[in-house]
């Protein structure tokens, strides 16, 4: 140990290349050894963890140190009448925010006891939008007419480089010069971000010999990754889902201590109202709580929660109750790849039942995402029914500090 430190201390080793040195599990042992040393600091917390350091070390995290841990709560169970998930859940939700969970297993318990959420999924495509430059905009708009004329051999090149991506389209935008293409794939059980930005660089140095623009970035925003954006709430990324349900009049004041007409007034207000006069994307109450929550629970993208959070809800009184739905235009997940690897991740989504690739190639993302759309919908419920009973508050008085 003491030889490496010096080593890291004098510069003959860099702290990101102790991995050829030794075995992963030594590699963060003295990587941590040397930040506490240099710092100060003491890290035993961080570096007692039981993940696979073989694994995150080389697939997860670069210069790892340890791992910080984070509650996972559980929710449920939840019925959930969707297309691939057509079950009763209990939803693993990793958080540090007292009521999160218990207001998530309370709308659970409304939608199980309602007969369950009715999910489906509208549309399934992941993006990736590479920029190029061209002379003028005569250029610009000829090479956008060559990609929307050769989408077969387009899509021939990019599937040369995955065995389970799909291309799907690819739109083009031209914008004086610049001509951006939103190239979309089916990604199978992947949320798949690396596929398609691998996929998409061999289609744009097709597109750049063919039409001589000029790649400038292979992301060029209107993908759109990791941003706001409306182009992902209109055509969507990743899927699209949407979840309803229909609660009666004794279920709202049994579970929710409120009515039809006040929850109905509160989603107006708040998610209609208050977000279009805040010009806000997300016209919801916390759909990205709930979305957040999963994802670290189980391996995802926790980056993609800016995309989750665009979620529509609805509440209409209806005959006897309301009935409140939620819109994800662009929830972005998988069930290989990424963080799903990792050990106490894939013990998570294996909970769900959906650990790994499905039987048909797709199967188990969406059934994940249909999961995931109707814990929103059950998260939405319960924030607008504490809000209406003008319980909000209270509870996080009782629950969160
Ligand atoms: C806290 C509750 C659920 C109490 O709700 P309640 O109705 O007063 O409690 P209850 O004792 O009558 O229990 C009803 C059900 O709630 C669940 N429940 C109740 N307690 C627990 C618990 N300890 N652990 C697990 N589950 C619990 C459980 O399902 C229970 O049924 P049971 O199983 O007993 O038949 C309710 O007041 C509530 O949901 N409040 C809203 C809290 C919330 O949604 N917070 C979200 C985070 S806020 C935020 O981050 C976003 C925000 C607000 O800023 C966004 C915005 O701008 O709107
Ligand atoms: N590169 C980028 O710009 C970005 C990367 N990311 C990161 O990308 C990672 C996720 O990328 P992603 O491509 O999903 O994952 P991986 O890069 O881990 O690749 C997943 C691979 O698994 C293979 N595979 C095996 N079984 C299946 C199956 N049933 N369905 C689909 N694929 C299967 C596929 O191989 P094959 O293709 O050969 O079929 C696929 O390419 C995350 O770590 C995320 O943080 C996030 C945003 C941007």
């Amino acid at each position: 140990m003491n030889d490496y430190l010096s080593g890291l201390k004098e510069g003959r080793l860099k702290l990101h290349s102790l991995e050829k040195e030794m075995p992963p599990k030594d590699a963060v042992a003295v990587r941590r050894a040397f930040i506490e040393m240099e710092t100060g600091k003491k890290l035993d917390k961080i570096g007692d963890f039981t993940i696979n350091i073989d694994r995150a070390a080389e697939k997860n995290c670069e210069n790892m140190i340890g791992a910080v841990q984070v509650p996972v709560g559980i929710a449920g169970k939840l019925k959930v009448n969707g297309e691939y998930a057509d079950d009763e859940f209990y939803i693993p939700l990793a958080t540090t925010e007292g009521a999160l969970v218990a207001s998530i297993n309370r709308g659970c318990k409304a939608i199980t006891l309602a007969g369950g959420a009715d999910v489906r999924i509208q549309r399934d495509g992941m993006t990736r939008a590479p920029v190029f430059a061209a002379k003028n905009v005569v250029q610009a708009t000829e090479a956008a007419r060559w990609i929307e004329e050769n989408i077969t051999l387009l899509k021939e090149i990019a599937e040369t480089t995955t065995s389970h991506g799909k291309l799907l389209d690819i739109r083009c935008f031209v914008t004086g010069t610049n001509l951006h293409a939103r190239i979309e794939f089916f990604t199978g059980d992947a949320m798949g971000m690396n596929m398609v930005t691998i996929a998409s660089e061999k289609v744009a140095a097709k597109i750049q010999e063919e039409t001589g623009v000029v790649l400038v970035a292979l992301s060029g925003n209107m993908c759109t990754d990791k941003k706001p954006s409306a182009i992902n709430v209109i055509l969507g990324r990743g899927k699209t889902v949407v979840a309803g349900v229909f609660l009666p009049d004794d279920l709202i004041k049994s579970t929710f201590k409120t009515d039809s007409k006040t929850m109905a007034e509160v989603n107006m207000k708040k998610n209609l109202v208050g977000s279009a006069r805040a010009v806000s994307l997300g016209f919801n109450s916390h759909a990205a709580n709930v979305i957040a929550a999963v994802f670290l629970a189980c391996g995802q993208d926790p980056a993609h929660v800016v995309e989750g959070s665009n979620t529509i809800t609805t509440v209409e009184q209806a005959e006897g109750g309301v009935y409140v739905s939620v819109t994800l235009p662009s929830l972005q997940v998988g069930t290989v790849g990424g963080g799903t690897g990792l050990d106490t991740q894939r013990e998570a989504l294996n909970l769900l039942g959906c650990a790994g690739g499905g039987e048909t190639s797709g199967a188990n993302s969406r059934k994940f995402a249909e999961i995931i759309a109707a814990a929103v919908l059950a998260g939405e419920l319960s924030l607008i029914g504490a809000l209406g009973a003008g319980h909000l508050a209270r509870a996080h008085k009782q629950l969160g500090r």
